[in-house]
């Protein structure tokens, strides 16, 4: 056995609240999505995890979401780094609009195709394909070595950039994705073997919620 690695999306934005496609634009959390963050470090402390390192995006929300987790388990000014590999997929000119207004306007299933599909992308923005091509090599050449040597990793980051890296790490195939969507400050606990495939998963909590 090697080293653990713990996923959490980011809680609820302001954007998210107001159904809005967010991607790179840099919305705080709402009230909600402190709370998803607390319940999420609780969740954490209750299963005994501490970290050695964690990972965050440039993005205000997934910081403030690592930030809060980090203090309610009494981890404030663990190392940390953020790079823009761990961004949300870039949705291009999409970025700003009502999901519901686009939905009317270029019809259900185009709007759930940008959203969900492997390798079509939103006009101007990226795909889930073109975010993993950014995620995945920063995941193999600075988060999996340190998993690797034994340490405990906290990545928080988003809902497409993570959805990529769980794609890897449970081998899911380019249709299965489509209908994996991530809950907000709900972590997923992965135990890596030697070799880095998973030895377990755990979910901290509730991701039927997820949409
Ligand atoms: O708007 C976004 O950036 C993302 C995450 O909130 O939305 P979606 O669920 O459409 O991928």
């Amino acid at each position: 056995m090697s080293g653990t690695l713990v996923l959490v999306r980011h809680g609820q934005s302001e954007w998210n609240l107001k159904n809005l496609f967010t991607g790179w634009r840099d919305p705080a959390l709402t009230e909600k999505g402190i709370a998803e963050a607390r319940t999420g470090a609780a969740a954490l402390k209750d299963h005994g995890l501490t970290f050695d390192i964690a990972f965050t995006s440039v993005l205000t929300r997934a910081q403030h979401t690592l930030d809060l987790i980090l203090e309610d388990i009494g981890q404030t000014g663990l190392e940390t780094i953020r790079d823009e590999a761990l961004n949300e997929r870039d949705y291009g000119d999409l970025s700003g609009l009502n999901k519901d207004d686009a939905r009317e306007k270029w019809g259900e299933e185009q709007v759930h195709i940008w959203r969900r599909s492997y390798d079509v992308p939103p006009p101007g923005g990226e795909s889930l394909k073109d975010t993993g091509a950014r995620v995945w090599p920063y995941y193999m050449t600075e988060i999996l070595p340190r998993v690797l040597s034994g340490k405990t990793v906290l990545v928080a980051a988003h809902g497409n950039s993570l959805r990529a890296l769980v794609m890897v790490l449970d081998r899911m195939g380019r249709d299965e994705i489509t209908s994996l969507n991530l809950a907000t400050g709900v972590p997923m606990v992965y135990r890596l073997n030697a070799d880095s495939t998973v030895a377990e998963k755990t979910v901290l909590g509730d991701m039927s919620a997820a949409h």
